[in-house]
């Protein structure tokens, strides 16, 4: 997958670089380019933004300079599995199955605007080449869109495949976010480690009686309770065929 970013604060994305992501991309798996979108600007002064139209607070990013970077980097007739996405708290929210969605994707490329967003015609140009997504990572306000660039691309570029050991693969993701593995639809359960004994805690003793059968539905029972306590609308929202007698018991 080709990944490009275009924003006014490159050096925000240097975490790309760092572990599970910077890896995929020294492993080729992920191919990501971060660019400054002031390159695509021609005046002397480099003009990113604009009064809003019709008045109003801030200032609003021109439509120009975006509309030349996608074109740069979407190049008129390869379209073909490219999207665009633009964080906004106004846009439908980013889940995990979103990004599986977006992980079938050939080329993601990223708009994290910043002042008071992008012109809207930029939006509406671009949707005539392509499927543009306006996705928001959660109901509160950012200062600008490239924090959500970095959830988005590990959120998406983990369930790429070979970007996760076997070990720790995507599939088995338990949490109510993900639609896959054996606890999908759930929130993850409690987590234990070695020592077996700290600060006079137990970890619970089903954990090491070696009966695998007896520790899955304790894990299963335990991510239930958590789901119900925590996110009661994952516990609507499960496919009651997923439940088994057990799981009605609890
Ligand atoms: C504050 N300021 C005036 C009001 C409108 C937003 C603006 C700031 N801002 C500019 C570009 C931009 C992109 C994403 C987000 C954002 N905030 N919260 C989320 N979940 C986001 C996502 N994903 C905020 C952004």
């Amino acid at each position: 997958m080709r990944i490009d970013v275009v924003t006014i604060f490159p050096e925000y994305l240097a975490p790309l670089d760092v572990s599970l992501i910077g890896k995929a991309a020294t492993a080729g798996i992920l191919d990501i380019h971060v660019h400054e979108l002031r390159t695509w600007t021609h005046d002397r002064h480099n003009t990113v933004d604009d009064s809003p139209c019709g008045g109003g607070p801030g200032m609003v990013m021109k439509p120009e300079p975006w509309w030349e970077a996608l074109t740069a980097l979407v190049p008129p007739g390869s379209e073909d599995g490219a999207r665009l996405i633009v964080p906004t708290p106004s846009g439908r929210p980013f889940t995990q199955r979103v990004a599986e969605d977006l992980a079938t994707a050939s080329h993601l490329v990223f708009a994290p605007a910043r002042y008071e967003g992008i012109d809207r015609r930029f939006i509406e140009a671009a949707a005539e080449r392509m499927p543009v997504e306006e996705l928001s990572i959660g109901d509160y306000v950012l200062a600008g869109g490239e924090v959500a660039v970095l959830v988005m691309v590990e959120a998406v570029g983990r369930l790429l495949p070979g970007v996760l050991g076997n070990a720790e693969s995507a599939k088995d993701d338990s949490f109510g976010h993900s639609s896959q593995g054996g606890m999908a639809g759930l929130l993850e359960g409690p987590v234990y480690t070695k020592p077996a004994n700290w600060d006079g805690r137990e970890v619970p003793p089903v954990l090491l009686s070696g009966n695998h059968a007896v520790i899955a539905r304790w894990r299963r029972d335990e991510a239930l309770r958590r789901t119900a306590q925590t996110r009661p609308d994952l516990i609507e929202a499960l496919d009651p065929a997923a439940l088994d007698k057990k799981d009605r018991a609890q």
